[in-house]
This record gives structure tokens, C-alpha cells and sequence, in this order.
């Protein structure tokens, strides 16, 4: 038993009227092939991103095995320069090591204050800035933050979701994206954003027996590759090759919608988070319930939130 696969839409070199009107409208994953995204393509080779970083420390994922394990934390951060980064990852074996010769690394940039302000590579990284161009597919206002994402070549990212629309830039390397819908969620066995099906191409179905039925879709990210990925999408992601990255989030809802406090862009959102605390309340006070009671009207309220959402 396998989950049904899909492929990924593809479109070619589309422009800010037609990415609203058949892209971003759809609410489904798509690759966009054959945009302009400027030098980066050819410019950023890991000697030029080490010879021309600034002297900052970065925080990295560093890991023995290849897939990132948040339920195990089989992952620890460590800090090290920008340039080190770049080179470490860029390489398999290693001379200079935390935990062993063939460890492997995962950099998400952070805000200037990580716990409370998103990352802008404009203001981090401003020599690198020009060399990369962003799709004008939203306005201005709405851009939330931009993110630079390495990997070391075989990293594996746990699916997990985020609450703004994003544009994935590939910038260098090819890599794996595994997109889950978010109608889907029930099958993913979710913990916060995150899903606890670690191994989704080999699942343990005992464990997770309904994640087969999961509508699984399916890319491969090119060099020059951009990937839509809605809000609320779950994904994936393998490093097929070293690669880098970028991403932007964008609030593609009215912004007071968005909590405030979020550098991640994964905060949900208000109303939604403020419907889960509710719902958690509620889950409390029917405990003062014997069991046979409290299981009765947990079901009640499964087929009001079923009725609802469906
Ligand atoms: O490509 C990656 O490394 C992760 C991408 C991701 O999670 C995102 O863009 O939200
Ligand atoms: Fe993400």
C-alpha cells in the first residue's frame, strides 16, 4: 500500500497577472520554471558566498543522520560562521567536525533578534542582496520576511506547514519537495506544525495507519526552480544535492489576522489559535465528566467540527 502520488504543476516564465490569476488563486503547489531571478544562478558558488559574507555567527542544525528527527531531536545547534557554514555543507567528509567526519548540516537564517523578529536577507546578508531578484507577486506591504535555507547534500526536512504564502527560490542543487494538502491534515498525525510521520517513505503504519491516506505530491526542485507553496501546505523537503535557498513569505491575508510575535511565519493564525485555546478548554471541562459521559460528548463535538468542515 502506497499513498496516491501526484505530480506538482508546472508553469512557465509567468508574470505577476497570471500568477494571481491561475496560480496563487488555485490554492494548490506549483513550480515555476524559466524566471528571471537574477545572478544568483551563476554568482553564488561557495567561494563567493564565503569570500564576500560578513564575519557573523550562525546558528546551524548540525546532524549525524540525514533526516532531521524533531520527535528524537537527533539534531544539535551549534554556532559557526557564515562562510563555515557555506563551506561544511558544500562537502561531505569534514576535518573540522562536532560530532563526526560525515555529519550533516541544515542553516535557516534568523531574524537580527531571533525571538522576535523574522529574517530579511536584504538586512543580514546586504551584500548578497542585489544579486537575487523576488517575483513582484505581492505587494510591498504584505512581504514578511526572506529566508536563506542550506543544506548539506541527503538533509531531510520533517513535513511541517507554515501559515503564509511562500515562494521557494532554488537557487543552487536539486532537492525533493513532498507537498500534503491541508485538507489532509487528519492523516498526518500532527504535533503543533509539525507531523510525526518522520519517515514518509517509510512509514511505520502501525503506528500511523491512516497516513497512507494522504494525497502525497511530488517535485523535484532545478537550479533556478521557484516553488509555489500555499499557505498551510504541508512539505517535505530532501536535499537531493547541496543546495541553497532562498524563501519569502508573504501575508497573503488581511495583516491583523497574523500574530504579531511569529519570526517564523508559522504562528497560526488569531482567530485560529485563539479557536484551538477553546477547544482546549473545552476538551478540560468535559473531564469533570465520568468517562462514559465525556466520551459521549467528545463525539458529539467530533460530528459539529466533522459537520462543519466537510
Ligand atoms: O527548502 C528548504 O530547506 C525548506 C523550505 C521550507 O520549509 C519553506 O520554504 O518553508
Ligand atoms: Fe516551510
Amino acid at each position: 500500500m502506497t499513498n496516491v502520488v501526484k505530480n506538482v504543476n508546472v508553469e512557465y516564465q509567468i508574470d505577476q497577472d497570471n500568477f494571481a490569476a491561475t496560480v496563487q488563486t488555485k490554492r494548490k503547489p506549483c513550480v515555476l520554471k524559466g524566471m528571471d531571478i537574477g545572478e544568483c544562478r551563476s554568482k553564488w558558488t561557495v567561494e563567493y558566498l564565503s569570500d564576500n559574507c560578513g564575519p557573523h555567527d550562525c546558528v546551524v542544525h548540525v546532524s549525524e543522520t540525514s533526516q532531521m528527527d524533531f520527535i528524537n531531536k537527533n539534531y544539535l545547534y551549534r554556532k559557526l560562521p557564515f562562510r563555515e557554514v557555506v563551506k561544511r555543507a558544500s562537502v561531505t567528509k569534514h576535518t573540522e567536525y562536532f560530532i563526526n567526519p560525515k555529519e550533516f548540516y541544515y542553516f535557516r537564517s534568523l531574524g537580527e533578534n531571533v525571538r522576535t523578529e523574522a529574517s530579511n536577507i536584504t538586512e543580514q546578508f546586504p551584500q548578497f542582496k542585489d544579486d537575487i531578484k523576488i517575483p513582484q507577486f505581492f505587494p510591498q506591504e504584505s512581504f514578511f520576511s526572506s529566508v536563506f535555507r542550506i543544506s548539506s547534500a541527503g538533509m531531510q526536512l520533517w513535513t511541517h506547514y507554515d501559515v503564509m504564502d511562500n515562494l521557494l527560490i532554488q537557487i543552487n542543487g536539486r532537492k525533493r519537495v513532498t507537498l500534503f494538502p491541508p485538507s489532509d491534515a487528519l492523516y498526518l498525525y500532527l504535533h503543533g506544525d509539525k507531523s510525526m510521520v518522520t519517515d514518509i517513505d517509510r512509514p511505520d503504519l502501525t503506528k500511523f495507519p491512516n497516513f497512507i491516506k494522504a494525497k502525497r505530491y511530488e517535485c523535484v526542485l532545478e537550479a533556478g526552480d521557484i516553488l509555489f507553496i500555499p499557505a498551510l501546505w504541508f512539505h517535505n523537503v530532501i536535499a537531493l544535492e547541496f543546495g541553497i535557498a532562498v524563501n519569502v513569505f508573504w501575508k497573503n491575508l488581511k495583516p491583523e489576522l497574523y500574530d504579531k510575535k511569529d519570526p517564523y511565519g508559522n504562528k497560526d493564525l488569531i482567530p485560529a489559535a485563539r479557536s484551538m485555546d477553546i477547544l482546549n478548554r473545552a476538551l478540560k471541562v468535559l473531564d469533570e465528566l465520568p468517562e462514559e459521559y465525556r466520551d459521549f460528548y467528545a463525539r458529539k463535538m467530533v460530528a459539529k467540527i466533522q459537520e462543519k468542515s466537510y
